[in-house]
């Protein structure tokens, strides 16, 4: 297995360099004519499919992108593939395509490609970067890949010690470790062992699972995760021992689901208010359902606040914003973007509700993460530091003129 490790000290910028030449001309002489068809194929749908060059990384990257085993992908996933392969096929219209080369090379584009984001991790396209492509996966990583334009950079959360190997996250590492690993199985068929996936089953493991994707007590009082009794018929608080009967926690469960599907319709047809109230719903019964750190709730209320600030709702964007951020505190690690771009959210509102003082404590928390994640180079950190500049500069402005 390929790894890619420190061999030299990189830390003062926290930058760890990746490929910086963009040189398609090479590429397209290199690499296989397969994967020169996906790029007219991605370019007709408008996503960009991106490759670094680096010559001397050339053969470890077809190593890497060829060395996959299709019998490790589920029947599921290959019945995907092969679906994609045949809309290839269809629309290139090249009889001597072989759609099961297709179906390969998307089985290893998925393992081997990273979703390009802009700054704030909303996602452009999708890219091949042989450097990239070198580092392995881990839950709790100790860099973080971010994009600069079509650049990939990758900069380290943690110090990185000389020999260490450079591991970043391939996917949401909110959820709990099944739901981590079955993902990482789906896409990158492979069972991590990470530090926090070696703890699976463990009751540490299990009790941040009940927190993370389980139920809360009956008591809203008690913040106790619940365990599934062994009678099966419901679920006991492992604070208090209040039992919640599996009936009343399927009746909640299955509202939300309808109301779920509403969302769906209504979102298509555009009736913003109406998808506002049926969040809102949403998010009451999931506040009954869940334990307050879910994830669930968490990304429900995260649609709400997008929902609202479209609709220029600020004041409840903000109130949402601000349920989150606890969550996020305690499922990220403590340099992670996400955590950085809520607080971001957070201190912009609260700026723009003149809420100076604590728009300047938010905007700091952004500026401390993001400083790491992102650097201090990009337009987009420009901006921040200049939000909490301006923020700054009205508060001690107001205090000066208290004191006159
Ligand atoms: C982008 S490649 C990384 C380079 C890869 N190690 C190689 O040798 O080509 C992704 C693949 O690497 C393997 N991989 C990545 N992280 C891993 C981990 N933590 N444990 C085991 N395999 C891992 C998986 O097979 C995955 O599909």
């Amino acid at each position: 297995m390929l790894k890619l490790y420190l061999r030299r000290k990189l830390q003062n910028d926290n930058v760890i360099p990746s490929t910086t030449t963009d040189n398609y001309s090479l590429v397209e002489a290199l690499v296989a004519r397969i994967l020169f068809e996906l790029i007219i194929w991605f370019n007709q749908f408008g996503l960009v499919l991106c490759f670094s060059y680096n010559k001397s990384l050339m053969p470890a990257f077809f190593n890497n992108l060829f060395g996959k085993d299709m019998s490790d992908i589920d029947e599921k996933q290959l019945l995907l593939y092969a679906q994609i392969a045949n809309l290839v096929n269809l629309i290139l219209q090249w009889p001597e395509i072989s759609i099961k080369e297709i179906a390969e090379n998307f089985s290893k584009l998925a393992c081997n490609a990273h979703t390009i984001c802009d700054s704030e991790l909303r996602p452009l396209g999708t890219g091949l970067y042989p450097v990239i492509s070198i580092i392995n996966h881990s839950c709790l990583p100790n860099t973080v890949l971010v994009f600069e334009g079509r650049l990939a950079v990758v900069r380290a959360v943690q110090h990185v010690p000389k020999g260490a190997e450079v591991l970043i996250s391939y996917i949401e590492t909110a959820g709990s470790t099944m739901t981590r690993q079955k993902a990482l199985k789906e896409q990158y068929l492979f069972t991590c062992t990470c530090p926090r996936c070696i703890n699976l089953g463990q009751f540490d493991d299990i009790q941040e699972s009940a927190i993370l994707e389980g139920y809360r007590c009956k008591d809203d009082g008690c913040s106790g995760f619940l365990l599934r009794d062994s009678d099966d018929k419901g679920f006991t608080c492992q604070q208090c021992g209040l039992v919640r009967r599996e009936e009343e926690i399927k009746k909640i469960a299955s509202e939300v689901n309808i109301l779920s599907k509403k969302t769906l319709a209504l979102t298509s047809c555009g009736n913003h208010q109406e998808v506002v109230s049926t969040y809102k719903m949403i998010e009451k019964l999931q506040k009954k359902l869940y334990h307050p750190f879910s994830v669930n709730l968490m990304q429900t209320r995260e649609k709400l606040i997008k929902i609202l600030m479209e609709l220029e709702d600020w004041k409840e964007a903000l109130a949402y914003c601000r349920l989150t951020i606890p969550v996020y505190q305690r499922v990220y690690p403590q340099f992670h973007p996400l955590l950085g771009l809520q607080y971001y959210t957070c201190g912009k509102l609260e700026w723009f509700l003149g809420d100076t003082e604590n728009a300047i404590k938010s905007l700091t928390e952004a500026v401390e993460i993001l400083r790491i994640t992102h650097g201090t180079n990009s337009p987009f950190m420009k901006e921040l530091i200049l939000k909490l500049e301006e923020a700054q500069a009205e508060a001690s402005y107001k205090l000066s003129s208290k004191d006159e």
